[in-house]
């Protein structure tokens, strides 16, 4: 289904997921959608390899881990947590060098706590992958020092697009 993009949400500059200046990373860009998940656009690469041709499973809890994490600030800007507990089923192998989608949201959240679930696409719409997750609330300071915000986490403008079949 074609689900129209509210909002795209920044990036950092060395997160291995979403850090833009990371030459192993997945380069991932996050767009909070009219349905209230939020969709993840990101690319494998050469250098995430498990087994030769797929990428590796840490990467793949890596990408659900961050796009479940990120699901709180829809309805909570400037929210953050960071992961207490993660289960992930690896239902199909995720390729190297393809651009992939990732999707996620929050099933539960409290004063302290919140969970989401997630699901990484192939191209042909097929699960490859999915997950539940546990985060605690933080403060940005706590988990990443005082100036992270005004150091290395920035809005790209970019020739975004407006709508994510998910
Ligand atoms: C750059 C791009 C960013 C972009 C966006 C971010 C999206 C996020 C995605 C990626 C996030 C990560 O990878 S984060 C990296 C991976 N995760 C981590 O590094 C976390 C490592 N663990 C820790 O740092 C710690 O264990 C903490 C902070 C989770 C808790 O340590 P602590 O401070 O000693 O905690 P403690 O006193 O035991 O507990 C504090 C309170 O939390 C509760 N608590 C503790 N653990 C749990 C738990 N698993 N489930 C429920 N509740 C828990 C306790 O019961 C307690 O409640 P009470 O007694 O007060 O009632």
């Amino acid at each position: 289904m074609l689900h129209k993009i509210v909002k795209k949400q920044n990036n950092s500059d060395k997160c291995i997921v979403c850090g833009d200046k990371n030459p192993y990373g997945f380069h991932a860009r996050f767009y909070e959608l009219d349905n209230g998940e939020l969709a993840a656009v990101f690319h494998t690469k050469e250098l995430q390899q498990s087994f030769p041709g797929r990428v590796h499973g840490g990467m793949v809890a890596a990408i659900l881990d961050e796009t479940i994490g990120r699901a709180i600030c829809i309805d909570k800007p400037g929210s953050w947590g960071v992961t207490t507990e993660i289960q992930v089923k690896y239902k199909k192998p995720v390729p190297l060098n393809e651009t992939l989608r990732a999707v996620g949201r929050i099933t539960r959240d409290t004063r302290k706590i919140f969970e989401g679930t997630g699901e990484l696409l192939l191209e042909n719409g097929e699960v490859a992958a999915e997950a539940w997750a546990k985060y605690l609330k933080v403060a940005i300071e706590d988990a990443a020092g005082d100036d992270f915000t005004e150091r290395e986490w920035h809005y790209l403008e970019e020739d975004d697009p407006r709508e994510i079949e998910i």
